[in-house]
């Protein structure tokens, strides 16, 4: 018998992330149907989402791109003049603004599957929300989890309902099926289950990094880094805040955190290793000294598929790996002199429950001042380190509350902004 199909909502659908699922989504037409849409600005693209998919509520962000998202619904397509069976007007969709949108969007709007692909911690409340509701979690936005941490971890109600999309955790989370761990199916735990409590043969989970631009710099070289050159991936078209951070390895220190949670492993059980192609996205050591690794070229449209159907596999995602074709994988180890996000993070991650909200907030002040001309490279990391040295948690005895995330993050944005402001900083353009 088929499989009903998935109501779809997806957070962020004008992004990299976004525009995928929908891709993912059109080539599936039997399995999925997109009930909802957000984004923050972009009307024009949302505006032909909303044409293309049918779905029939739309949250926006912006206040003047709502006003144009309208008027967009109300006027003929270029693109489907005759597309009759869609909503066409702005009377058949109900469109919803502000931040709130997104939150609203994940918690009410019936679906099946909530894809948060969305940028920063500003994902938290929508990551709250779908968990809240029901709805299984296809997560890209990691930065709600990292910051959320035990608190989204209680939000879940069942196992497997959080799906990876970060292409190194759906790697983990499909390597960890083929052995017995109590988080193999890719679930935080579930109520009353807070510690590891069944048998696992798990030793250790590999998170592969690219290296990003500047793989092999020094401290010297990276001092010199323009915003243009950290937003030149090397394998990935992605926005400009996980572009950035994978040039900083900030991007590998909260996916560390990511499995962390996401997996109920030790930190000090998680190691990085830079991996120039990509090929691998992450692997899993087992207790018998086995490696299963998951291989693919380096693109997202696997790990979204798999968050959107988990745990059923599409047909023709993508093409497979030819493997008679002669091809070389390098693997070499992470330099934390120049890099040493993905340390200072563990050590925050240890240090309270907020530490990682502040570290998170802190960094997305420094990208945004880096692009603004206002930070150096070296800089981003550099104000992260200052901001957490500076922190001291409220404290508090009973569980981790969303005021206190929030608080926290308030106090480090403020924090970072200081720091960054009194920096002398030499920008280049
Ligand atoms: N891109 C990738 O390959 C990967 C991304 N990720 C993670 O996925 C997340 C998204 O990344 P990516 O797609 O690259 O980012 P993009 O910058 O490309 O997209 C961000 C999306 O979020 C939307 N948005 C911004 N503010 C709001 C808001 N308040 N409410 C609703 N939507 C909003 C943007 O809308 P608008 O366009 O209108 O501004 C856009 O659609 C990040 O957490 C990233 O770390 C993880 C693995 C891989
Ligand atoms: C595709 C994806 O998941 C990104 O998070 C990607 O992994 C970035 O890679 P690096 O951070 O290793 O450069
Ligand atoms: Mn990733």
């Amino acid at each position: 018998m088929a499989s009903p199909k998935r109501r779809v909502a997806i957070l962020g659908s004008t992004g990299s992330i976004g525009t995928q699922a929908l891709q993912v989504i059109a080539a599936h037409p039997d399995r999925f149907e997109v009930v909802a849409l957000a984004a923050g600005s972009n009307a024009p693209m949302l505006a032909e989402q909303v044409r293309a998919t049918g779905a029939t509520i739309v949250g926006i962000a912006d206040a003047a791109a709502a006003s144009e998202l309208a008027a967009l619904l109300r006027a003929p397509s270029a693109s489907q003049p005759d597309s009759a069976s869609r909503p066409a007007s702005a009377d058949q969709v109900e469109i919803l603004t502000g931040v709130e949108a997104a939150v609203q969007i994940a918690g009410e709007s019936g679906a099946d599957v909530v894809l948060n692909g969305m940028t920063g911690s500003i994902g938290l409340r929508p990551t709250l929300a779908a968990l809240r509701s029901g709805a299984t979690l296809a997560l890209a936005n990691k930065e709600s989890l990292v910051v959320g941490g035990a608190l989204v971890a209680e939000a879940v109600q069942r196992p497997g309902q959080v799906v990876p999309v970060d292409s190194e955790h759906s790697a983990l989370a499909q390597a960890l099926s083929s052995g017995r761990h109590e988080r193999g199916l890719c679930s935080l735990p579930g109520p009353g289950q807070s510690a590891l409590s069944g048998a696992s043969e798990v030793s250790k989970l590999v998170v592969t990094a690219s290296g990003g631009p500047f793989r092999g710099w020094d401290a010297a070289a990276l001092a010199g880094v323009t915003p243009a050159q950290a937003l030149k991936h090397p394998n990935y078209a992605m926005g400009r805040v996980v572009t950035t951070n994978s040039a900083t390895m900030v991007n590998k220190a909260l996916e560390v955190i990511e499995a962390h949670l996401l997996f109920d492993i030790g930190v000090e059980d998680i190691a990085t290793v830079v991996h120039p192609q990509q090929w691998i996205h992450s692997m899993v050591q087992f207790a018998d000294g086995s490696t299963i690794a998951q291989a693919g070229h380096p693109r997202m449209l696997i790990p979204i598929a798999l968050g959107l159907s988990w745990p059923d596999r599409l047909s023709e995602v993508d093409v497979p790996i030819d493997w008679t074709q002669a091809m070389q994988w390098d693997f070499e180890p992470l330099d934390e002199q120049a890099f040493p996000a993905v340390a200072l993070a563990k050590q925050a991650c240890a240090a309270s429950p907020t530490h990682m909200a502040v570290y998170n907030a802190a960094n997305e002040q420094a990208v945004e001042a880096f692009h603004a001309g206002r930070l150096s490279f070296p800089g981003i990391v550099s104000t992260v380190e200052a901001t957490l040295a500076r922190y001291s948690p409220a404290g508090s005895a009973g569980e981790l509350s969303l005021e206190e995330v929030l608080e926290a993050e308030r106090w480090a944005r403020a924090a970072a902004d200081e720091l960054i402001g009194a920096a002398k900083v030499q920008v280049h353009a």
